[in-house]
Protein backbone atom coordinates (compact mmCIF):
# COMPACT_ATOMS: atom_id res chain seq x y z
CA UNK A 1 0.00 0.00 0.00
CA UNK A 2 1.63 3.55 -1.26
CA UNK A 3 0.90 6.32 1.13
CA UNK A 4 0.07 9.72 -0.66
CA UNK A 5 -0.16 13.15 0.83
CA UNK A 6 -2.82 15.76 0.69
CA UNK A 7 -2.31 19.07 2.07
CA UNK A 8 -6.87 19.93 2.43
CA UNK A 9 -6.33 23.41 3.34
CA UNK A 10 -8.89 25.35 2.10
CA UNK A 11 -10.91 22.81 1.20
CA UNK A 12 -14.37 20.83 2.25
CA UNK A 13 -14.21 17.48 3.86
CA UNK A 14 -18.18 16.46 3.76
CA UNK A 15 -18.19 13.65 6.85
CA UNK A 16 -21.89 11.39 6.74
CA UNK A 17 -23.09 10.19 10.26
CA UNK A 18 -21.95 10.93 13.45
CA UNK A 19 -20.54 8.73 16.08
CA UNK A 20 -17.68 7.79 17.28
CA UNK A 21 -16.10 7.22 14.24
CA UNK A 22 -17.45 10.33 12.40
CA UNK A 23 -16.19 12.27 14.70
CA UNK A 24 -12.87 10.94 15.08
CA UNK A 25 -12.38 11.81 11.44
CA UNK A 26 -13.77 15.38 11.54
CA UNK A 27 -11.70 16.01 14.01
CA UNK A 28 -8.98 14.98 12.02
CA UNK A 29 -9.49 16.65 9.11
CA UNK A 30 -11.41 19.91 10.70
CA UNK A 31 -7.33 20.59 11.56
CA UNK A 32 -7.30 22.02 7.97
CA UNK A 33 -10.44 21.54 6.58
CA UNK A 34 -13.88 22.89 6.53
CA UNK A 35 -15.92 20.03 7.76
CA UNK A 36 -19.34 19.54 6.99
CA UNK A 37 -20.50 16.74 9.54
CA UNK A 38 -24.34 16.01 8.85
CA UNK A 39 -25.97 13.08 11.32
CA UNK A 40 -29.25 12.49 12.77
CA UNK A 41 -27.61 12.11 16.03
CA UNK A 42 -24.22 13.60 17.33
CA UNK A 43 -21.75 11.28 19.73
CA UNK A 44 -20.78 13.38 22.59
CA UNK A 45 -17.50 13.38 21.61
CA UNK A 46 -15.13 16.27 20.46
CA UNK A 47 -15.72 16.73 16.86
CA UNK A 48 -13.06 19.96 16.14
CA UNK A 49 -14.73 23.18 15.04
CA UNK A 50 -16.78 21.13 12.13
CA UNK A 51 -20.03 22.31 11.47
CA UNK A 52 -22.70 19.81 12.64
CA UNK A 53 -26.16 19.23 10.16
CA UNK A 54 -28.32 17.70 12.04
CA UNK A 55 -30.45 15.24 9.01
CA UNK A 56 -30.56 11.85 8.15
CA UNK A 57 -30.60 11.64 4.30
CA UNK A 58 -31.50 8.88 2.94
CA UNK A 59 -29.96 7.00 -0.20
CA UNK A 60 -31.62 9.16 -2.55
CA UNK A 61 -30.79 12.06 -0.73
CA UNK A 62 -26.87 12.23 -0.19
CA UNK A 63 -26.20 13.12 -4.42
CA UNK A 64 -27.83 16.62 -2.92
CA UNK A 65 -25.42 16.92 0.15
CA UNK A 66 -22.42 16.41 -1.82
CA UNK A 67 -23.47 18.63 -4.52
CA UNK A 68 -24.16 21.08 -2.46
CA UNK A 69 -20.81 20.88 -0.18
CA UNK A 70 -18.52 20.53 -2.94
CA UNK A 71 -16.52 18.31 -0.89
CA UNK A 72 -12.88 17.10 -1.94
CA UNK A 73 -13.38 14.08 0.11
CA UNK A 74 -16.66 12.63 1.40
CA UNK A 75 -16.23 10.75 4.61
CA UNK A 76 -18.42 7.26 4.79
CA UNK A 77 -19.22 6.81 8.81
CA UNK A 78 -22.64 6.18 9.35
CA UNK A 79 -23.76 2.07 10.56
CA UNK A 80 -25.86 2.08 7.71
CA UNK A 81 -24.45 0.20 4.55
CA UNK A 82 -26.98 1.29 2.52
CA UNK A 83 -26.39 4.86 3.43
CA UNK A 84 -22.64 4.11 2.75
CA UNK A 85 -22.67 3.00 -0.30
CA UNK A 86 -25.04 6.18 -1.71
CA UNK A 87 -22.48 8.22 -0.41
CA UNK A 88 -19.59 6.60 -2.04
CA UNK A 89 -21.17 6.48 -5.11
CA UNK A 90 -22.59 9.94 -5.02
CA UNK A 91 -18.72 10.84 -3.60
CA UNK A 92 -17.13 8.73 -6.93
CA UNK A 93 -19.99 11.22 -9.31
CA UNK A 94 -18.82 14.05 -7.83
CA UNK A 95 -15.36 13.64 -8.78
CA UNK A 96 -14.80 13.38 -4.71
CA UNK A 97 -12.69 10.88 -2.95
CA UNK A 98 -14.09 8.81 -0.55
CA UNK A 99 -13.38 7.11 2.48
CA UNK A 100 -15.41 4.35 3.93
CA UNK A 101 -15.10 3.71 7.64
CA UNK A 102 -16.80 0.13 7.05
CA UNK A 103 -14.97 -1.58 5.15
CA UNK A 104 -10.83 -3.05 5.73
CA UNK A 105 -10.01 -0.40 2.62
CA UNK A 106 -11.80 -0.77 -0.63
CA UNK A 107 -9.92 -1.25 -3.99
CA UNK A 108 -11.80 1.19 -6.54
CA UNK A 109 -10.39 4.18 -7.82
CA UNK A 110 -10.12 7.11 -5.61
CA UNK A 111 -11.10 5.21 -2.32
CA UNK A 112 -9.00 5.53 0.31
CA UNK A 113 -8.15 4.89 3.77
CA UNK A 114 -7.05 7.20 6.49
CA UNK A 115 -3.67 5.93 8.60
CA UNK A 116 -3.07 6.81 12.15
CA UNK A 117 -1.05 9.89 12.41
CA UNK A 118 0.98 11.89 14.68
CA UNK A 119 2.79 15.21 13.68
CA UNK A 120 5.52 18.12 15.04
CA UNK A 121 4.38 20.71 12.56
CA UNK A 122 5.73 20.53 9.47
CA UNK A 123 6.63 16.75 9.78
CA UNK A 124 3.58 14.10 9.78
CA UNK A 125 3.89 10.15 10.15
CA UNK A 126 1.23 8.19 9.22
CA UNK A 127 0.97 4.67 9.84
CA UNK A 128 -0.92 2.19 7.81
CA UNK A 129 -1.81 -1.55 8.02
CA UNK A 130 -2.92 -1.89 4.77
CA UNK A 131 -6.28 -2.22 6.92
CA UNK A 132 -5.31 -5.05 8.29
CA UNK A 133 -5.38 -4.20 12.23
CA UNK A 134 -6.21 -0.55 12.55
CA UNK A 135 -5.70 -1.05 16.34
CA UNK A 136 -2.33 -1.39 15.97
CA UNK A 137 -1.71 1.60 13.64
CA UNK A 138 -2.76 3.30 16.96
CA UNK A 139 -0.61 1.64 19.20
CA UNK A 140 2.29 2.27 16.91
CA UNK A 141 1.59 5.59 16.64
CA UNK A 142 2.13 6.34 20.32
CA UNK A 143 4.68 4.56 20.73
CA UNK A 144 6.11 6.63 17.76
CA UNK A 145 5.27 10.18 19.12
CA UNK A 146 8.24 10.19 21.81
CA UNK A 147 10.65 9.81 19.08
CA UNK A 148 9.40 12.39 17.19
CA UNK A 149 10.52 15.09 19.48
CA UNK A 150 12.04 17.63 18.20
CA UNK A 151 11.22 16.58 14.74
CA UNK A 152 9.45 19.73 13.55
CA UNK A 153 12.00 22.16 14.47
CA UNK A 154 14.83 20.15 12.66
CA UNK A 155 12.55 20.59 9.07
CA UNK A 156 12.31 24.30 9.76
CA UNK A 157 16.05 24.18 10.66
CA UNK A 158 17.23 22.25 7.82
CA UNK A 159 14.81 23.89 5.53
CA UNK A 160 16.30 27.19 6.01
CA UNK A 161 19.71 26.16 6.19
CA UNK A 162 18.82 24.16 2.31
CA UNK A 163 17.51 27.38 1.15
CA UNK A 164 20.37 29.34 2.10
CA UNK A 165 23.17 26.76 1.10
CA UNK A 166 20.99 27.40 -2.02
CA UNK A 167 21.50 30.70 -2.18
CA UNK A 168 25.18 31.22 -0.90
CA UNK A 169 25.84 29.11 -4.74
CA UNK A 170 26.84 26.01 -2.52
CA UNK A 171 27.36 22.82 -5.49
CA UNK A 172 24.42 20.29 -5.41
CA UNK A 173 26.61 17.87 -3.71
CA UNK A 174 28.25 19.67 -1.23
CA UNK A 175 24.96 20.80 -0.53
CA UNK A 176 23.21 17.31 0.25
CA UNK A 177 26.39 16.04 2.27
CA UNK A 178 25.68 18.76 4.82
CA UNK A 179 21.82 18.60 5.20
CA UNK A 180 22.37 14.95 5.53
CA UNK A 181 25.01 15.29 7.88
CA UNK A 182 22.82 18.25 9.67
CA UNK A 183 19.41 16.10 10.15
CA UNK A 184 21.08 13.29 11.23
CA UNK A 185 23.72 15.49 13.89
CA UNK A 186 23.08 14.50 17.86
CA UNK A 187 24.54 17.74 18.98
CA UNK A 188 21.46 19.71 16.64
CA UNK A 189 18.75 17.29 18.00
CA UNK A 190 19.94 17.81 21.90
CA UNK A 191 19.89 21.50 21.18
CA UNK A 192 16.62 21.39 19.75
CA UNK A 193 14.93 19.00 22.70
CA UNK A 194 16.35 20.95 25.22
CA UNK A 195 14.67 24.05 26.39
CA UNK A 196 16.91 27.10 26.26
CA UNK A 197 19.82 25.40 24.34
CA UNK A 198 20.54 27.10 20.90
CA UNK A 199 19.84 24.93 18.27
CA UNK A 200 20.55 27.12 15.15
CA UNK A 201 24.17 27.59 16.85
CA UNK A 202 24.72 23.59 17.04
CA UNK A 203 24.29 23.66 13.22
CA UNK A 204 26.42 26.13 12.44
CA UNK A 205 29.04 24.12 14.36
CA UNK A 206 28.18 21.02 12.10
CA UNK A 207 27.69 23.07 9.35
CA UNK A 208 31.08 24.73 9.35
CA UNK A 209 32.61 21.38 10.35
CA UNK A 210 31.44 19.67 6.96
CA UNK A 211 31.69 22.92 4.67
CA UNK A 212 34.71 24.72 5.63
CA UNK A 213 34.95 27.89 3.96
CA UNK A 214 32.12 27.19 1.67
CA UNK A 215 29.94 28.10 4.64
CA UNK A 216 29.79 31.53 6.21
CA UNK A 217 26.67 31.29 7.92
C1 LIG B 1 -9.61 0.59 6.67
C2 LIG B 1 -9.84 1.74 7.66
C3 LIG B 1 -10.74 2.67 6.91
C4 LIG B 1 -10.77 4.06 7.48
O1 LIG B 1 -11.48 4.25 8.46
O2 LIG B 1 -10.11 4.92 6.90
C5 LIG B 1 -10.46 1.29 8.96
C6 LIG B 1 -11.50 0.38 9.06
C7 LIG B 1 -12.01 -0.19 10.23
N1 LIG B 1 -11.62 0.11 11.52
C8 LIG B 1 -12.27 -0.68 12.40
C9 LIG B 1 -12.06 -0.72 13.81
C10 LIG B 1 -11.21 0.10 14.58
N2 LIG B 1 -10.56 1.25 14.12
C11 LIG B 1 -9.82 1.78 15.12
C12 LIG B 1 -9.05 2.96 15.02
C13 LIG B 1 -8.64 3.60 13.86
N3 LIG B 1 -8.96 3.21 12.58
C14 LIG B 1 -8.26 3.92 11.68
C15 LIG B 1 -8.24 3.68 10.33
C16 LIG B 1 -8.89 2.71 9.58
N4 LIG B 1 -9.89 1.94 10.01
C17 LIG B 1 -8.55 2.42 8.15
C18 LIG B 1 -7.35 1.47 8.06
C19 LIG B 1 -6.09 1.96 8.74
C20 LIG B 1 -4.99 0.96 8.66
O3 LIG B 1 -4.51 0.72 7.53
O4 LIG B 1 -4.58 0.40 9.68
C21 LIG B 1 -7.34 4.90 12.37
C22 LIG B 1 -5.91 4.39 12.21
C23 LIG B 1 -7.38 6.30 11.78
C24 LIG B 1 -8.67 7.05 12.01
O5 LIG B 1 -9.76 6.48 11.92
O6 LIG B 1 -8.57 8.24 12.29
C25 LIG B 1 -7.85 4.86 13.85
C26 LIG B 1 -6.75 4.99 14.93
C27 LIG B 1 -6.47 6.45 15.11
C28 LIG B 1 -5.45 6.75 16.13
O7 LIG B 1 -5.74 6.64 17.34
O8 LIG B 1 -4.36 7.18 15.74
C29 LIG B 1 -9.97 0.96 16.28
C30 LIG B 1 -9.20 1.16 17.57
C31 LIG B 1 -9.92 1.95 18.60
O9 LIG B 1 -11.07 2.34 18.39
O10 LIG B 1 -9.30 2.11 19.68
C32 LIG B 1 -10.87 -0.06 15.97
C33 LIG B 1 -11.37 -1.19 16.87
C34 LIG B 1 -10.36 -2.31 16.94
C35 LIG B 1 -10.24 -3.08 15.64
O11 LIG B 1 -11.23 -3.57 15.12
O12 LIG B 1 -9.07 -3.18 15.16
C36 LIG B 1 -13.18 -1.51 11.67
C37 LIG B 1 -14.05 -2.57 12.27
C38 LIG B 1 -15.41 -2.00 12.68
C39 LIG B 1 -16.31 -3.04 13.21
O13 LIG B 1 -15.85 -4.01 13.81
O14 LIG B 1 -17.52 -2.87 13.00
C40 LIG B 1 -13.04 -1.18 10.31
C41 LIG B 1 -13.79 -1.74 9.12
C42 LIG B 1 -13.20 -3.02 8.65
O15 LIG B 1 -12.10 -3.40 9.06
O16 LIG B 1 -13.86 -3.67 7.82
N1 LIG C 1 -12.89 3.01 10.61
C1 LIG C 1 -12.90 2.89 11.90
O1 LIG C 1 -11.98 3.31 12.56
C2 LIG C 1 -14.05 2.20 12.55
C3 LIG C 1 -15.14 1.95 11.81
N2 LIG C 1 -16.25 1.40 12.35
C4 LIG C 1 -17.37 1.33 11.39
O2 LIG C 1 -17.87 2.68 11.23
C5 LIG C 1 -19.26 2.75 11.45
C6 LIG C 1 -19.55 3.89 12.39
O3 LIG C 1 -19.01 3.59 13.68
P1 LIG C 1 -19.49 4.35 14.99
O4 LIG C 1 -19.26 5.80 14.83
O5 LIG C 1 -18.89 3.67 16.15
O6 LIG C 1 -21.06 4.01 14.91
P2 LIG C 1 -22.31 4.76 15.57
O7 LIG C 1 -23.45 3.83 15.40
O8 LIG C 1 -21.96 5.26 16.90
O9 LIG C 1 -22.53 6.04 14.64
C7 LIG C 1 -23.20 6.04 13.43
C8 LIG C 1 -23.73 7.42 13.21
O10 LIG C 1 -24.36 7.49 11.92
C9 LIG C 1 -25.52 8.26 12.04
N3 LIG C 1 -26.45 8.00 10.92
C10 LIG C 1 -27.36 7.00 10.78
N4 LIG C 1 -28.03 7.15 9.62
C11 LIG C 1 -27.51 8.24 9.02
C12 LIG C 1 -27.80 8.91 7.79
N5 LIG C 1 -28.76 8.46 6.98
N6 LIG C 1 -27.06 10.00 7.46
C13 LIG C 1 -26.12 10.46 8.29
N7 LIG C 1 -25.81 9.88 9.47
C14 LIG C 1 -26.51 8.78 9.82
C15 LIG C 1 -26.08 7.87 13.40
O11 LIG C 1 -26.98 8.86 13.89
C16 LIG C 1 -24.80 7.83 14.22
O12 LIG C 1 -24.50 9.12 14.71
C17 LIG C 1 -19.65 1.41 12.06
O13 LIG C 1 -20.82 0.98 11.44
C18 LIG C 1 -18.49 0.47 11.77
O14 LIG C 1 -18.80 -0.29 10.61
C19 LIG C 1 -16.31 1.12 13.68
C20 LIG C 1 -15.23 1.30 14.50
C21 LIG C 1 -14.02 1.87 13.99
Amino acid sequence: MALLAHDFTGETVLVFGGGRVGARKARGFAEEAAVVVVSPEFADAAFGDAALVRAAPGPDDVREWVARADPVLVVAATDSETVNDAAAAAARDHGALVNRADESGGRRAGSVTVPATVEDDPVTVAVSTGGASPALAKHLRERIGDELAGAGGMADLSGEVRAELKAAGVPPADRRRAVRRLVRAPSVWKALRTRGANPRQQAEVVLADELGEQYSP
